[in-house]
């Protein structure tokens, strides 16, 4: 099948830099995503935007290149509840790959078996209005409960300011709950203001909440964007991040978010965007807890 790219589309960026920062040994990028190819694993009929094709070898290039030893591969809306490029990229990974799914309560307990066996270990429920219709939410705990017998975790997508309406549902998920981009804040708010407080208290009252450190190109307002060398890159995202890190150095992960959907602005270069982690996560040993001893907790936990 052809198709054509939403219009204004950004396509991921070629010939990223090496980056300076070393990546410490068995480093996982946490969240990135495969896209197609398109003629091979057709786009959804419901999605919200149709990208340009990211195939797995070039994943694993850039895992290869950047010096990350591991990807966590989640799927994206674009590709509704068809999880067969996911699946498809963890069978190739030669185990270097685990995947966070998208399913809806039709699944059967052998395709959940199945997925399993493939390298699944979690589902994505997706609030953000421009992704996705609503999916009710006595459906998504269902689905929550059923994923649990599998040991699998939930990862949850959201805009800050949709925290209190999602605050009950969340606090119900009887699984490890992750969040995206750290709940996606407003950075040109205090870090001290209300909006991050209350994240901050969902972390601290909930100690199955984990949140995704990534996206400071997506949450960014001011930049400077990570191109041209900018060592320096994003400094708004920079305290909320390493607010997180600080309080909660056990419950991050850290991704690229490769191939950037839906961005407007620019295209990161990748190796910049490593170049970021130090910024967020200053010492070796927060590094550490950050790229590897917490995603491999999670994902792989038989070699943690
Ligand atoms: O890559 C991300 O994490 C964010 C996305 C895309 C997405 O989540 C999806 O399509 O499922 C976004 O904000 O557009």
């Amino acid at each position: 099948m052809e198709f054509t790219k939403t219009p204004g589309w950004l396509d991921w960026y070629a010939g990223p830099s090496q980056p300076r920062f070393k990546l410490p040994a068995g480093a996982v990028d946490a969240h990135c995503h495969v896209f197609g190819p398109g003629a091979q694993f057709p786009f959804a009929p419901e999605r919200k935007y149709t990208p340009c094709d990211a195939s797995q070898a070039q994943l694993f290039a850039l895992r290869d290149q950047l010096g990350f030893a591991r990807n966590v591969i989640v799927q994206a809306t674009c590709h509704g509840a068809d999880n067969s490029a996911l699946i498809d990229a963890l069978q190739h990974a030669d185990g270097r790959a685990r995947g966070v799914a998208t399913v809806r309560r039709t699944v059967s307990d052998a395709e959940l078996q199945a997925m399993h066996e493939a390298g699944v270990r979690g589902v994505r429920f997706n609030f953000v209005k421009r992704l996705v219709d609503f999916t009710p939410k006595d459906e998504l705990l269902e689905i929550a409960g059923r994923v649990a017998k599998l040991g699998w975790h939930v990862v949850i997508y959201f805009e800050a300011v949709d925290l209190p309406e999602l605050w009950d549902f969340f606090t119900a998920i009887p699984t490890t709950v992750v969040v995206d981009h750290m709940g996606r804040p407003d950075v040109t708010q205090p870090v001290d203001g209300p909006e991050f407080a209350l994240f901050l208290r969902f972390m601290r009252e909930h100690p199955n909440v984990w949140s995704k450190l990534s996206c400071p190109e997506r949450l960014s307002v001011s930049g400077p964007p990570a191109l041209q060398g900018e060592q320096a890159a994003y400094r708004d995202v920079v305290p909320f991040a390493r607010r997180v890190m600080e309080e909660f150095p056990d419950r991050v992960l850290w991704g690229t978010d490769w191939p950037h959907p839906n961005l407007k602005d620019h295209m990161p270069d990748d190796g910049l965007l490593v170049d970021f982690i130090p910024h967020i996560a200053p010492t070796a040993e927060q590094q550490h807890q950050l790229l590897v001893d917490n995603p491999l907790r999670l994902y792989w936990p038989e070699l943690s």
